[in-house]
């Protein structure tokens, strides 16, 4: 599969807004902070998105902190941000937002168990 070419600022920002509001374009990459409820919570997210990203066959850098898990996508092999990063970083966000619904019979992480911090709005 031929690498695809790296998107420009403004395709980037657009798509950003349109599918990934909680994402920024920074320093030639796609960023993304999720906060959690501490080192244990951060290594299991940890490993939900080492999990996506292998199984995409594309790798973020990550930067793991006791309470928050950083992300970093960029396409290495074409020297910026293309469409892979934005798949990769729709599939994390989608992942990594899923709660149980309403009618679901699973309750969710009970709040003294906090795992992923929901973002605000
Ligand atoms: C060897 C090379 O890293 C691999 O073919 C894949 C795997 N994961 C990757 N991840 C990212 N972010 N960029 C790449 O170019 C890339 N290439």
């Amino acid at each position: 599969m031929a690498t695809p070419r790296p998107l420009s600022s403004p395709d980037i920002t657009r798509r950003l807004n349109e599918v990934l509001p909680h994402w920024r374009h920074q320093d030639g990459a796609l960023r993304r902070d999720y906060r959690t409820g501490g080192w244990r919570a951060t290594l299991l997210a940890a490993n939900a998105i080492a999990h996506l990203a292998e199984l995409a066959w594309h790798h973020p850098e990550l930067e793991l902190g006791y309470d928050h898990v950083g992300i970093r996508l960029s396409t290495h092999s074409a020297g910026g941000v293309t469409d892979l990063d934005l798949a990769l970083a729709e599939e994390i966000e989608r992942w990594l937002g899923w709660r149980p619904g309403p009618d679901s019979a699973l309750s969710g992480t009970p709040a003294e168990h906090a795992y992923l911090i929901d973002d605000p709005g």
